[in-house]
């Protein structure tokens, strides 16, 4: 009787230490994803690949019914911990014995489970490195967007980040703040000082945030600001990443996740241009009113991959009709002569650099009705959307992209790009504000209106077409780019 006593002790403090240890690693993890707990043996023998699994909340059972931040999702960890406590404190005081039986039972059939997940479901499917980011290990299954074994595409079956990833990310924002961010704001390359107009702001750097990538082009800082403006609260990014630094899509529009996950709702994009349209100025600000995506019709989408249902939409085939928000480009042309700001409309060609455009690219640009183009936003803009999160960019000109005749163009540069960025953003102070501010008034995404759009756009798309063909036999023109047509019936 005695022997068996002891022996339901120690079992109850194995287990105890056992939870309290995953506890450790889980929030080891946390704050260091590149932390190698010492139960991480081997590719195959890892056990912070569990802890950091789906399975690791409410054993998985949860997963699709409740969110993975809800309260109700305990971390097993947690329960584990609970289970050892109440287990030793009945072997100790002997009261309500009865209990040991059905609950030794229990927790047989919950090991038996996870052994079978960790070993049937858990398996290692790809293994390959991808733009110097290892992939994860763990296989999902296809409701919550992920592939079994023998359905899985040819290519690598799991995301770069994972739910769970995007989450820490989140959790570990939310650790270091007390406001909860309504509105993201991504600051472009020399508009990093419309991060300070967030009062009461605390900085969080990228390096910090498990999982997030870090800026390395010179004028992106790599930091969150949080904090608020206009009456609400927002987070901010001093700095994007890129493409061309050699981020998958996936990696550099984490932000944006993060972001949903945090509970933004709203987003303010900007970025540095430069003018393919010749009415534009250096310095000019475009509301973008759509865009041409080249990274992605080229097949580089970040939702290329298991889709994400948790994330707000969700959707596998994404509407990307009024994903420049409709409502929000009026408010901002409203707004912007109140406060100085003579405001451009057009539509932003993304390429995906480093190296500037060729005059015959830019060339084909103008034709195809491009106002303006970069190196970014359009990957954010489609994360966002399928978010849900309503959104409005701008491109601040920096530069005339250059004319075909002319020779090489020294406002064509990086530094250039900074210089004019920081040069004029001051000035977008009041009108950014403002805007901010009323989005306190706007509600959730309007259904776009498909039939509505695709009908008109299929017949402005003849008429342009007609129309350059007619007028660009040999010239360029600047008189047919939809940013001319300064209204908003364009149905964009
Ligand atoms: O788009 P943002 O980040 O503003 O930066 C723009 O400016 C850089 C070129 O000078 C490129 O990165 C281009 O995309
Ligand atoms: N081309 C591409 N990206 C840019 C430019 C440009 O001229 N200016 C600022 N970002």
């Amino acid at each position: 009787m005695n022997y068996l006593h002891t022996l339901r002790i120690l079992t109850a403090l194995t287990g105890l230490s056992v939870s309290l240890y995953t506890a450790y690693i889980y929030r080891q993890k946390l704050y260091n994803p590149d932390y190698k707990a010492l139960c991480d043996i081997s590719e195959t023998i890892s056990c912070s690949d569990a802890i950091r699994s789906r399975y690791s909340k409410g054993f998985g059972l949860l997963d699709g019914i409740l969110d993975s931040d809800s309260i109700l999702n305990i971390p097993n960890f947690i329960l584990g911990i609970i289970f050892f406590i109440l287990y030793s404190l009945v072997t100790v005081t002997e009261y309500f014995t009865f209990l040991l039986l059905p609950a030794a039972t229990i927790s047989v059939c919950i090991s038996i489970y996870l052994f079978y997940i960790l070993n049937l479901v858990m398996k290692i499917h790809c293994l390959l490195m991808s733009q110097g980011v290892k992939r994860r290990r763990s296989t999902r299954l296809s409701s919550s967007g992920y592939y079994s074994k023998r359905t899985k595409p040819t290519q690598c079956p799991t995301n770069i980040l994972s739910v769970e990833n995007f989450q820490e990310m989140a959790d570990y924002v939310k650790e270091k703040i007390s406001v909860k961010p309504e509105v993201g704001i991504i600051c472009g390359s020399g508009l990093g000082t419309l991060s300070d107009l967030v009062k009461d702001s605390i900085d969080i750097l990228y390096e910090e945030v498990p999982h997030m990538p870090v800026s390395t082009v010179e004028g992106h800082e790599g930091k969150f600001v949080i904090g608020s403006l206009g009456g609400m609260d927002v987070i901010c990014m001093k700095g994007r990443v890129h493409h061309y630094e050699g981020y998958h899509s996936q990696q550099l529009t984490a932000p944006i996740r993060l972001m949903s996950r945090l509970g933004v709702k709203y987003l303010v994009v900007t970025n540095a241009a430069g003018g393919v349209n010749k009415s534009f100025s250096p310095g000019d600000l475009m509301l973008i009113k759509d865009h041409i995506n080249f990274l992605g019709l080229a097949g580089i989408n970040p939702l290329i991959g298991p889709n994400l249902s948790t994330f707000g939409t969700g959707e596998r085939f994404l509407q990307m009709v009024n994903c420049y928000d409709k409502e929000m480009r009026e408010t901002a042309l409203e707004l912007a002569p109140k406060h100085g700001v003579s405001l451009q409309q057009g539509v932003y060609a993304l390429i995906g650099g480093p190296s500037f455009e060729t005059p015959a690219e830019i060339k084909f640009l103008n034709l195809i009705g491009v106002d303006a183009v970069g190196m970014s936003t359009a990957p954010e803009v489609i994360v966002a959307r399928h978010c849900g999160i309503r959104t409005v960019a701008f491109s601040l000109i920096t530069n005339m992209s250059v004319h075909p005749d002319s020779v090489h163009d020294e406002s064509t540069s990086h530094s250039a790009v900074l210089a004019l960025g920081s040069e004029v953003t001051g000035k977008f102070s009041g009108f950014i504000t403002e805007l901010v501010s009323s989005f306190k008034s706007k509600g959730m995404p309007l259904q776009p209106e498909a039939d509505v759009f695709h009908d008109t756009l299929m017949e402005s798309c003849n008429n342009d077409v007609m129309s350059k063909t007619v007028n660009n036999n040999t010239e360029l023109s600047s008189t047919t780019t939809p940013a001319d047509d300064n209204s908003m019936q364009d149905n964009h």
